[in-house]
């Protein structure tokens, strides 16, 4: 492992705390660099399709799929496929899918237009209708792709999946570990690893294991955690990305979006000063990777980048290419929305949208359906509104987040504790909208969406006093899956015991049943605990609840799409069917639809907020149904 890539980046480099500028240091240090080293990068020959197809021809299910100036070779054409074999994928992938895999029997479009797609020269933007299998099709893909066709001695990245959260790291490191059960006699650790930001003692567990299984194929991390590896010399060499043929950038929207940033800073809590690390990272990996390869192959092949999310607008194709990175492969763009703040995406059919106010007065404290003022949509439509359409959605947001950061601002004098008891107060008020509405839906398992400035201790603590037994989202404790972790008291003796349920077990009645006997001495939580980035991207089998304790919690209507989405009430294919609604109606009952609930209260639902609310709501085609009798 001491090839000259180590050598690339001076001391000097770091990456915490980066802003605009570390992208220059980081060109520098990439100017100095030269290599003699002999690199192959893999990819499939692009020419050998079987038909031309222009934009015209495309696939009429990816109606919205645009080709960028430019025509490629369909080689496999997503219209003809009805499995995933079709799609050219390795039959010990197929065989686990079929064998670990319940719920999937055939490819949904997406993952047919994705999968034949990726087997073109081409890179892909894709906005995805949320749950429709867009990770798993990835996640095949970047398996099945593996160690790809390159010579070389040591081992080395392939593909590297960008997301923003821990959580839906171990989404995709359960994935994973899933389709490789039956993989017996391979080191799973040299086919993926997985790496987050967390505790100190979680850190160095990750690498450890990147020490004894350096160059995973398959990378999945959060860019913060990959840089500060990078930036270290001692680290660096553990991540080759030299020869890295695929880069994933999962729920996009999140992590490049120009529209909002993560800063890279651990101990940095402003979330604006920073260029996003995501963009940082690629700026810096997609150069790095391109000049070596240019050095070491005749023949240069350019990086494949997938770039995916459910709620992706028109910045990041556009920020793609003012980077350049559309020049050398061509972007497709798959299922985009047309600008003009229309969704194409419409509200699941089979779940139900409800928005209520707690509302405390002379005669007591109640529950309330919200009344919501009529949006014209005609003037929501027009394009010309956009902007300011998208300043109406996000104001009431900002002027909130101003208010936190005034409040953190003053933690040390006086008024700061008068603003925090402020708080409070704004946090108990959701508590006993949420048991109301709790006790009505007789504690059907829920997951419930606090805002970012909520503590979770404090949460948890509110509603235990209300006799709501609450689970959050963790990592197992070999850290490599995502699970519910429940901590309950027991009577006797006395004690806290920590609780671990697998995703699926969490909403499924099977384990809530408790005349069920195997289940009945089963501890479990009667909702699940989050924030909203923290959820976005995970996949929750089984529910059919998801409250949103304040506006705040869902920023804009694309989340609101996004959580309602989560529900699984009917299965992947019914749930676009147009006829849903009414076979639902008639056959099981408006009761039976999975449910959306934002609770407001009382003081934060000004006419500002209302109007922002009816706006995100009428853009994703939602009709409101009252939810109080
Ligand atoms: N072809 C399929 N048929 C049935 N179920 C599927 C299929 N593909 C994936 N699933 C299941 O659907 C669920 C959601 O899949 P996945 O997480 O891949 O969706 P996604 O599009 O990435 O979601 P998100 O938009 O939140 O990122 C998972 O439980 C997965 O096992």
């Amino acid at each position: 492992m001491n090839s000259p890539i180590y050598r690339l980046l001076p001391v000097s480099f770091r990456a915490p705390g980066a802003n605009a500028s570390t992208v220059q240091r980081l060109s520098r240090s990439l100017a100095r660099f030269s290599t003699s080293r002999s690199v192959t990068i893999s990819s499939s020959p692009a020419n050998q399709g079987k038909h031309t197809c222009s934009e015209a021809k495309q696939n009429k299910r990816l109606r919205s799929a645009t080709l960028e100036n430019t025509r490629i070779e369909l080689k496999i054409d997503p219209r003809k496929v009805k499995t995933f074999g079709e799609l050219n994928i390795k039959p010990p992938i197929l065989e686990s899918i079929s064998k670990n895999f319940k719920d999937i029997e055939k490819p949904t479009n997406i993952q047919k237009g994705i999968l034949a797609l990726l087997r073109s020269d081409a890179s892909l933007v894709v906005r995805q209708t949320p749950g429709t299998g867009v990770s798993t099709a990835l996640s095949m893909y970047a398996l099945d792709f593996g160690k790809g066709v390159v010579p070389c001695p040591t081992p080395f990245v392939t593909t590297i999946i960008l997301v923003h959260s821990k959580e839906l790291a171990l989404q995709y490191s359960t994935t994973f570990k899933k389709l490789l059960k039956d993989a017996t006699s391979v080191d799973k650790n040299s086919i993926y690893q997985t790496l987050y930001r967390s505790t100190p003692e979680e850190e160095s567990a990750q690498l450890t294991l990147l020490k004894s299984n350096p160059g995973p194929n398959i990378l999945i991390t959060t860019p913060t955690r990959l840089l500060d590896l990078l930036e270290n010399d001692e680290t660096r060499r553990f991540v080759p990305i030299y020869n890295t043929s695929n880069l994933v950038v999962d729920e996009a929207d999140l992590l490049i979006s120009t529209k909002s940033s993560i800063s890279t800073a651990k101990s940095d809590t402003s979330n604006n000063a920073h260029e996003s690390p995501g963009i940082i990272l690629m700026q810096f990996l997609i150069r790095l990777r391109n000049r070596i390869v240019r050095e070491n192959n005749k023949k240069f092949i350019p990086l494949r980048l997938i770039i995916t999310s459910s709620a992706l607008q028109h910045d990041i194709p556009i920020m793609l290419h003012n980077n350049g990175w559309d020049k050398d492969r061509p972007l497709i763009k798959v299922g985009m929305d047309p600008s003009g703040g229309r969704f194409t995406s419409r509200f699941p059919a089979d779940v139900s949208c409800h928005c209520v106010t707690y509302q405390t007065d002379s005669l007591g404290s109640r529950v309330i359906d919200t009344k919501l003022p009529t949006i014209d949509k005609d003037w929501l439509f027009n394009p010309q509104n956009e902007l300011l359409l998208s300043m109406e959605e996000s104001s009431h947001a900002f002027n909130r987040s101003k208010k936190i950061s005034a409040m953190k601002g003053s933690k040390n004098n006086q008024k700061s504790s008068i603003l925090f008891s402020e708080c409070s107060t704004f946090e108990s008020d959701y508590f006993d909208a949420f048991q109301i509405l709790f006790e009505q839906d007789k504690r059907t398992p829920s997951l419930v969406i606090i805002p970012d400035h909520v503590s979770m201790n404090g949460a948890i603590k509110a509603l235990a006093k209300r006799n709501i037994k609450v689970g959050v989202l963790d990592s197992s404790e070999d850290s490599s899956e995502l699970i519910v972790k429940y901590i309950h008291q027991t009577q006797s003796p006395v004690s806290r015991k920590r609780h671990f349920l697998a995703m699926d077990e969490v909403f499924n009645t099977k384990y809530n049943n408790t005349e069920d006997i195997s289940y009945s001495s089963y501890p479990q939580p009667d909702i699940v605990l989050s924030k909203y980035a923290n959820i976005r991207g995970i996949d929750m089998p089984s529910l059919s609840r998801v409250y949103a304790l304040g506006f705040d919690s869902l920023p804009g209507g694309r989340s609101i799409f996004t959580m309602a989405s989560r529900c699984r009430v009917s299965n992947i294919f019914d749930r676009r069917n147009k006829s849903l609604n009414e076979l639902l109606d008639k056959n099981l009952g408006p009761e039976k639809k999975g449910k959306l609930i934002i609770v407001s209260i009382d003081q934060d639902f000004g006419n500002e907020v209302s109007k922002a609310l009816a706006i995100s709501l009428a853009k994703i085609g939602v009709n409101v149904t009252p939810l109080m009798k």
